[in-house]
């Protein structure tokens, strides 16, 4: 075609993630049979689809969630549910998630004018933005006010419960997806703006061939890594054993929570603007998540995980506003919070609960949940600082998740198992958002 003078793009991307060598992603996750009913379902078998593959069984259960969120029937329009995900993926600046959302958004007749800027979008859509901000960056602060003024009979234009449920659980759900598609790294499309371009790559834009992890490394570090790893197995063991030992006052609890919660962890870099695709649909682009400062000043209230919980609480009123999402819900909660392929590394047959549950805790207590009966003392001592510098970026600040500092911890990990992290937060900082709405709406209820 191009001696006839028709340009042809050419995808500039080298793989589905800048972070993960494509070939790991092709020989460990590519081979299931979940990536047919994908395609099947998609039409086709994206970047994100792919890296979620090495998790199979998170992967089909997420392909059966959007599948209820945005094709099953419900109580908003189609196209109104994918512009619900275009706002918030903009709040996070996650070009890629706006991307897949606007042309869905397009396929179900959605008004590309819309696309063109938030401000020529419906007055109801529009009015779910300090719904979104919250939910994205600071979701302790929604209040049963912010409800009452979306739901209220006198409220105009009126949401009905169902309906604001439906879209809570969109954007929440989206949001935290734009924590994995940072996390992951994950590159464009071939067909997103950003991922093709007409002329081959001059050799200085040809993105390098992503770090690889240990083998590449001196053979120093090699050991160092396994010394790192066994380290941190022999602690996980210790932790189990001291933790039948002895208990602590639930006042030196407390203090180890808020010790976790407003240690200083520095997440931001400073990044380049968002396309204009992507600021044309935020308002007030400058709210973001806030650090929890150190206790005594002035802290948001701490949300005790036994007042409002969701196996108690959250689960009971999703099925009752959204009959089967509840359980959809429940569903990708217990598939994360269980999945486990007893590995650390290079070692086999490890019981991985303590770690896991402390990365589960640690994104809740970022996000001021606490469990009165978790002694946050683990995290500390579980989650080493580039750990957490990741998951906190990844939990609150994900538009900033560099290469570095995915590639800085858990050196001697699989991608798998990296990746495998990222669902973690993921999956929490989901569950984390929900909760405060959810209680919200109860209190509204009441
Ligand atoms: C997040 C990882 C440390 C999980 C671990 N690979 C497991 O199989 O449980």
């Amino acid at each position: 075609m191009s001696e006839e003078g028709i340009e042809v793009p050419r995808a500039l991307a080298s793989g589905p993630s800048a972070f993960i060598p494509a070939k790991e992603i092709l020989i460990e996750g590519l081979n299931q049979d979940v990536l047919i009913e994908s395609f099947l379902s998609l039409g086709r078998v994206d970047h994100l689809t792919m890296v979620m593959a090495l998790h199979p069984s998170y992967l089909s259960c997420f392909l059966r969630i959007q599948q209820a969120l945005f094709e099953l029937d419900g109580p908003l329009p189609r196209d109104w549910r994918h512009y619900v995900s275009v706002m918030a993926a903009a709040r996070h600046h996650c070009s890629y998630m706006v991307q897949q959302h606007s042309k869905a958004f397009l396929e179900a007749g959605g008004e590309e004018s819309w696309l063109g800027g938030i401000k020529h979008a419906p007055v109801k859509l529009r009015s779910l933005h300090t719904l979104n901000k919250l939910l994205a960056h600071r979701p302790w602060l929604i209040t049963q006010q912010h409800i009452q003024e979306l739901v209220c009979a006198g409220a105009e234009p009126r949401w009905s419960l169902a309906e604001l449920i439906h879209a809570v659980i969109l954007m929440a759900h989206t949001h935290s997806l734009c924590s994995f598609v940072w996390g992951c790294g994950l590159n464009p499309e071939p067909d997103h703006i950003g991922g093709y371009a007409f002329h081959p790559p001059s050799p200085s834009h040809i993105p390098r061939s992503p770090y690889s992890p240990a083998h590449e490394d001196g053979r120093q570090e090699l050991v160092d890594g396994a010394v790192e790893v066994e380290v941190l197995m022999k602690r996980m063991v210790e932790l189990q054993q001291q933790q039948e030992e002895e208990e602590c006052t639930q006042e030196e609890m407390v203090t180890r929570f808020e010790r976790e919660r407003s240690e200083s962890i520095p997440t931001a870099v400073v990044r380049g603007a968002p396309p204009e695709l992507v600021l044309c649909l935020v308002e007030e682009p400058e709210f973001r998540y806030e650090d929890f400062a150190p206790r005594g000043e002035q802290s948001p209230p701490i949300m005790r995980a036994q007042d409002y919980s969701w196996e108690d609480h959250g689960f009971s009123l999703v099925q009752r506003l959204l009959p089967d999402m509840g359980q959809f819900l429940d569903e990708e909660f217990q598939v994360v919070s269980n999945l486990t392929y007893n590995r650390m590394a290079m070692h086999e047959d490890v019981d991985t609960y303590t770690l896991r549950k402390a990365l589960w805790n640690y994104i809740h207590c970022l996000y001021g949940i606490r469990y009165d009966d978790y002694d946050y003392g683990s995290v500390n001592v579980l989650l080493e600082r580039s750990l957490k510098v990741f998951v906190k970026t990844m939990a609150c600040h994900p538009e900033q998740t560099t290469a570095s500092t995915y590639h800085a911890f858990w050196r001697h990990f699989r991608h798998s198992e990296k990746v495998h992290a990222n669902l973690i937060v993921m999956g929490a900082r989901l569950q984390a958002a929900l909760l405060y709405t959810l209680r919200s709406i109860t209190a509204y209820i009441k």
